[in-house]
């Protein structure tokens, strides 16, 4: 084998390390001036299901055939809860979770955060912290919030938890997701998807609410 990440000399004169910049905040941390507003006069009462918001997406869509199928619960404030149950299907180690799929599991609840602003958003960054492996059969408790909004960006965080709701944490996840308008589907989405979207009475008024009161 050739090459080693580590086996290169440091270049001459660079021996001492430069000194740090003060700590930076990950941009997926609210900054001062993010605001916590108040949930939207639409959104899906405390208790009740945030719903999925299209039906052939992965990670809710109740017409995906391999999907997660994940419902999520609404919060009294700006929260919500979800569970995942790891599936045979969705091991990376023998017998234990694939870590991209709890990202997707995280993501997919984060993003339902949203719903509560009713704001169209995508996901602009995510950070996951794996904290403890996660078995096949477990179920994963995840609790989410939004931590701050900032003109367009939200910014939200959520930890999941195994062996019951107050279990220990196995994964924390922090995000930025930056509201979006209508055209940000359909002039990237692949237009027969798009096309079936516009076509479904329920999903495109669904839509068509967020460029009314964006
Ligand atoms: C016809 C029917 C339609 C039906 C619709 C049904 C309703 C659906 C409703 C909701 C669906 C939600 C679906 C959820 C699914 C689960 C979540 C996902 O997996 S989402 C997929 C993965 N994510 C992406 O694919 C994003 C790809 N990226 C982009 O498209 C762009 O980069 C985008 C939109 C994120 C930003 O692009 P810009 O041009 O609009 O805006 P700029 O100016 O670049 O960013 C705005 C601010 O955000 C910061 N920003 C953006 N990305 C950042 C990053 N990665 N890290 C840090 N800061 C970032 C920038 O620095 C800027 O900040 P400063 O305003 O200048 O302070």
């Amino acid at each position: 084998m050739t090459g080693s990440i580590t086996s290169q000399p440091a270049p001459k004169g660079s021996e001492q390390p430069a000194e740090r910049p003060a700590a930076q905040l990950s941009p997926t941390t609210p900054p001062q001036e993010a605001v916590l507003p108040p949930r939207a006069p639409e959104a899906p009462a405390p208790g009740t299901l945030v719903g999925s918001h299209y039906d052939h997406c992965f990670g809710c869509g109740p017409q995906h055939p391999a999907g997660l199928r994940m419902t999520v619960v609404a919060g009294e404030g700006l929260d919500v809860t979800a569970e995942f149950t790891v599936g045979a299907g969705h091991q990376g180690g023998p017998g234990l979770a694939h870590g991209g799929l709890l990202t997707t599991a995280m993501d997919e609840t984060l993003g339902s955060l949203n719903w509560l602003l009713h704001a169209a958003a995508v996901t602009g960054r995510l950070e996951t912290d794996f904290v403890r492996p996660v078995p096949v059969d477990s179920v994963l408790h995840i609790r989410a919030r939004i931590t701050g909004v900032h003109g367009r960006k939200i910014y939200s965080a959520a930890e999941g938890r195994i062996g019951g709701p107050d279990g220990p944490v196995a994964i924390r996840a922090q995000a930025l997701f930056i509201q979006v308008k209508l055209e940000h589907f359909t002039q990237h989405g692949r237009p027969e998807d798009i096309k079936k979207a516009l076509d479904d009475p329920d999903l495109f008024k669904r839509a068509r609410a967020f460029e009314v009161n964006p």
